[in-house]
């Protein structure tokens, strides 16, 4: 045990942006192959840990209601679970999530929950564990958690668990706006009938600014639009709203939805249109912000 055990330890879980994804091919197992950039804003849920004799989770915030902090599922206690287990530690934490992403909405936040829970509890119980081992510990959780632990902009392929780091982009004004529907992963892979596409280009530098990030971005697409539009048909309202919004360069859905996200040409036009979009859609949750470089 470090020093660091005697108190709480608290770490962000911010919401992944998909900023481009291409479905380029189906494994024999069922799971599709995607290509494409996933940066990070934030915009964020946080865990805190206490030191405890055993493991336990309590769940705050605007989407507390749409978990079951029991449950054996909830990725936050099969992260402090799986970690204990790998690293023999048999201290509990008093875990608490607050949880401000929406659930099942193409933001990663039950895997960047998991990623931020290995963060605090290796601090916590000071934990020493090589990256390689923590990388395969957050793979057997999801696929997405090894680039939550990342937490770096990045290019992502396979089934999500093969990153190749960008470094440099711009920390471009963002808005998210989820329309509130939960849309479940597997329905969404269900709907996709479209050919499947080629990887966008890895880019050897980074855009020089917003503008030129966002002309890239241009040239790709989320592939998964248009099934996720026929289980939430209101994800094309949240698109067209974003896209007339004074100053959004690009609006794209992110995941598999449906929360979309427009890059903004500053921080001024991202929260008008954040201020606007939340007056005239009560029932829409919107965030401005930025990415994180
Ligand atoms: C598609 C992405 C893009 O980031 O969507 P979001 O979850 O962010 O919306 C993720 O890779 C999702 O990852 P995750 O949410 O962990 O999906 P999982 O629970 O592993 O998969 C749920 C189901 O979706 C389908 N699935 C998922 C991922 C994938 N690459 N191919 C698939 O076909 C499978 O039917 C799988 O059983
Ligand atoms: N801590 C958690 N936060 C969010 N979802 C969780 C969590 N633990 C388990 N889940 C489950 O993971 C699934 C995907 O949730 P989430 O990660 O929010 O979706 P997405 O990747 O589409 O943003 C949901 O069915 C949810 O019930």
């Amino acid at each position: 045990m470090s020093d660091t055990a005697a108190t709480a330890i608290s770490r962000r879980a911010p919401a992944k942006l998909n900023l481009s994804l291409h479905v380029t091919g189906k494994r024999a197992d069922g799971y599709h192959e995607l290509d494409g950039l996933i940066a990070f804003a934030d915009v964020s849920d946080t865990i805190t840990a206490e030191p405890a004799e055993t493991l336990s989770l309590t769940v705050g915030g605007p989407f507390a209601e749409a978990l079951d902090a029991g449950a054996e599922s909830n990725l936050v206690l099969r992260a402090a679970r799986a970690l204990a287990e790998h690293a023999g530690v048999s201290a509990g934490a008093a875990l608490h999530l607050d949880k401000q992403l929406p659930v099942a909405a193409g933001l990663g936040g039950g895997s960047a929950d998991a990623a931020a829970t290995l963060r605090a509890l290796i601090a916590l119980w000071g934990v020493r564990i090589e990256s390689r081992e923590l990388h395969d510990l957050a793979l057997a959780l999801g696929a997405d958690v090894p680039m939550c632990l990342f937490g770096r902009p990045a290019f992502v392929s396979g089934i999500g668990d093969t990153v190749t780091p960008l470094d440099g982009l711009p920390p471009a004004p963002v808005v998210l706006v989820n329309p509130g529907v939960a849309v479940p992963t597997p329905a969404v892979f269900r709907a996709h009938k479209r050919a499947f596409s080629s990887a966008p280009p890895v880019w050897r530098m980074p855009p020089s600014g917003v503008r030129e990030l966002a002309a890239r971005l241009s040239a790709q697409r989320n592939d998964l639009t248009t099934a996720a539009e026929t289980v939430a048909p209101a994800i094309g309202e949240v698109l067209d709203a974003l896209r007339s919004a004074p100053g959004c360069h690009v609006a794209r859905m992110s995941g598999s939805g449906a929360t979309c996200f427009g890059i903004f040409a500053n921080t001024a036009s991202a929260e008008t249109a954040a201020h606007t979009l939340a007056a005239a859609r009560p029932a829409w949750w919107v965030r401005s912000g930025r990415l994180q470089g």
